[in-house]
């Protein structure tokens, strides 16, 4: 039986897949609140991470090595960018993960870890800088699986940060560090994990905000969390369009 891990930060962000999926709740996996299930010919795990990059690279870490997943698939919300093809309630999915904060602050701006030019992962032919490639083929399939169930998503880079652009200003120049779509606080740690355990890796967030001058009341977290998780149970339910056929 195939083996699926699903994380959030929250519970929130899990709070329609857990009860949707009739997961019932698992213990032994070290700290981590953890749910159960099996659905559609396969065994589910649900589980909270925490928020940002040290909780969910400790949650994947503790996953990867206790339950030896097929496939992990992060989730919760997300900013979006301005101009990116989504807006608040779509569905972002990754194709790729940065580590958009880690780098160099030079005399002349901003400067990726290329500069030190030690890489934060090498290995099966790869080294790995900033941006944690994922793969490309689940990543075009929940794409796909989004359009004919009628969700409006896009596909493209995320940036993982530990400070949240709470101005334009700081969102643009992110974007000058690397494109992106959807920003948020944990997705490069999982893809980093999984990327040394040679596990797949698949990141699906719904929008809860703009990445602009931060103003709460347009904000959806609610409408956000809602959406991806609706879109993801749908996901989850066709093994076809997780794994392929
Ligand atoms: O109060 C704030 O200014 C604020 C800024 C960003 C996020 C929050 C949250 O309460 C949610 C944190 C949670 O959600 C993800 N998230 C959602 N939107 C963003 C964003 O624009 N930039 C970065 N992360 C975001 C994140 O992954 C966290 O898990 C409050």
């Amino acid at each position: 039986m195939r083996r699926v891990v699903v994380t959030a930060s929250t519970r929130m962000e899990l709070s329609e897949l857990i009860p949707a999926a009739s997961a019932l709740p698992f213990s032994g996996v070290g700290h981590l609140p953890l749910w159960r299930a099996e659905l559609a010919g396969q065994e589910l795990f649900i589980a909270q991470t925490g928020m940002g990059k040290a909780n969910a690279a400790c949650a994947a870490t503790l996953l990867c090595e206790r339950l030896t997943p097929d496939l992990l698939v992060n989730t919760g919300c997300g900013g979006a960018f301005p101009g990116c093809g989504v807006g608040v309630g779509d569905i972002a999915v990754a194709d790729a993960e940065c580590f958009a904060d880690e780098g160099v602050l030079t005399p002349d701006g901003w400067r990726g870890l290329d500069l030190i030019g030690i890489p934060l992962y090498e290995g099966r032919g790869e080294r790995v800088f900033n941006r944690v490639p994922l793969p490309l083929e689940p990543a075009r399939r929940a794409l796909a699986h989004a359009a004919a169930e009628g969700f409006a998503a896009a596909l493209g880079p995320f940036l993982t940060v530990s400070t949240c652009s709470g101005t334009s200003r700081r969102g643009e120049e992110m974007l000058r560090r690397f494109p992106g779509i959807c920003e948020n606080m944990e997705g490069a740690a999982l893809a980093h994990v999984a990327l040394i355990y040679g596990v797949a890796c698949l990141e699906v967030r719904g929008i809860s905000n703009m990445v602009e001058d931060r103003d709460m009341s347009r904000w959806d977290l609610k409408r956000a969390v809602g959406e991806v998780q609706r879109f993801l149970f749908s996901l989850l339910k066709c093994p076809d369009a997780l794994f392929g056929s």
